[in-house]
């Protein structure tokens, strides 16, 4: 498929939406009958079955064929049993299925490993030059005002941990097992029952002391190029449509319990342990961290895409929704934070202008 964006080597640009139509149907797996007895519950599981395998198997990912969808149903009197050939298992009502469905469907079947070793993509260019086509100064430790020309610029390190709040934290249950789902709105011990799993995208492997670690662990189809965000520095770009519920992550960096120097840096986010603060994970240093060191902090609800979540003592970064090509990846960094870079959120609303560089395109203050 053509694109205007720059594409990745090695990468696809995923286009769901006939997938999505599609999908959206299971009337041809069962009778009128059968789907007359299944709730809404259950209609929804098997539409998001189908749904799941279907896109794997279209990206030519290993994916376990559902069993409801083995047979097709070719008369409203056929018995399953009778259409399923390639299937051993006896087939029993839906309303009987569910209760141990979610034991018998495979994880990888939901997951999506776009994983990459070590050469298998070509490796980002050095930081410099990134920052150089950016017209981005070496990184500092510095924090910029965006906002408010009156506000006062901070240099880190320079003051000690006050009530102000330089370090990323969000609101943690007191059991870091639970997993919200956004959908639901609600919290399930593992993976919702509704929409499944998480889609999940590994971060690239790298050699384990390749220099500039965290840019390398960039997963395909994204790129790291000047943020959208004035004075924000370098951030997080999507090369492809990304679809909701899709999980990066986890956020790797040091593991301190200094509050002063995770104040400093700017990279830190906080880790809760029985809802309590306990330590933090510090990015700061590149060879310790990953991509996900570079993205920016959403300035209002609108073009903040992903959600920060601490699941099992760790940070992870979820869509909530589409993320089109050419968009910047944007989480919310937390209340505190925020307010540091002089985010009020919903009053930000700068509009970006384009410019290219060395035919790439980047967006200006
Ligand atoms: C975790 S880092 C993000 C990556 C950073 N842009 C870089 O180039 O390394 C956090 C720092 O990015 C900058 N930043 C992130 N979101 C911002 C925003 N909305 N406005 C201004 N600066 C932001 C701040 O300097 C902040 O301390």
């Amino acid at each position: 498929m053509a694109s205007k964006f720059p594409v990745v080597p090695g990468m696809q640009i995923l286009d769901f939406s006939a997938l999505d139509k599609q999908s959206d149907n299971i009337d041809e797996f069962f009778t009128t009958a059968q789907l007359s007895k299944m709730s809404q519950y259950e209609i929804m599981r098997f539409k998001n079955m189908r749904k799941n395998y279907e896109m794997m198997a279209s990206l030519g990912l290993p994916a376990i064929k559902p069993d409801f969808m083995k047979s097709r149903r070719r008369g409203a009197k056929r018995k399953r049993k009778e259409c399923s050939d390639d299937s051993d298992e006896e087939w029993t009502p839906a309303s009987e299925r569910r209760k141990s469905q979610r034991d018998r469907i495979p994880v990888t079947q939901f997951s999506f490993p776009l994983k990459q070793e070590v050469g298998a993509v070509k490796k980002p260019p050095k930081l410099k030059k990134i920052e150089k086509a950016a017209n981005i100064k070496p990184e500092k430790h510095e924090i910029k005002k965006n906002t408010d020309s009156k506000m006062p610029i901070h240099t880190y390190p320079l003051r000690p941990a006050s009530s102000a709040v330089s370090y990323m934290k969000i609101e943690v249950p007191d059991d870091d097992e639970f997993l919200y789902c956004e959908e639901c709105n609600k919290e399930y011990e593992g993976d919702c029952p509704v929409h499944g799993p998480l889609v999940i995208v590994e971060d690239t492997t790298i050699k384990p002391k390749d220099k500039e670690q965290s840019l390398y662990t960039l997963p395909p189809g994204l790129c790291i190029r000047k943020s959208s965000i004035p004075n924000a520095g370098l951030g997080i770009w999507s090369d492809y449509r990304i679809l909701p519920r899709t999980r990066f992550g986890p956020y790797k960096g040091e593991k301190t319990q200094d509050l002063d120097k995770a104040h400093s840096t700017g990279y830190a986010w906080q880790i809760y342990e029985n809802g309590k603060p306990s330590f933090f994970i510090d990015a700061f240093e590149k060879n310790q961290a990953n991509w996900m060191r570079y993205v920016n902090c959403a300035r209002n609800e609108d073009e903040q895409n992903m959600t920060a979540y601490q699941h099992r003592g760790q940070i992870y970064y979820r869509t909530h929704k589409v993320i089109n090509p050419d968009t910047e990846l944007l989480v919310w960094y937390g209340e505190d934070y925020s307010e540091e870079l002089g985010i009020r959120r919903g009053e930000d609303s700068t509009e970006l202008k384009p410019f290219t560089v060395n035919g790439t395109k980047y967006l200006d203050d």
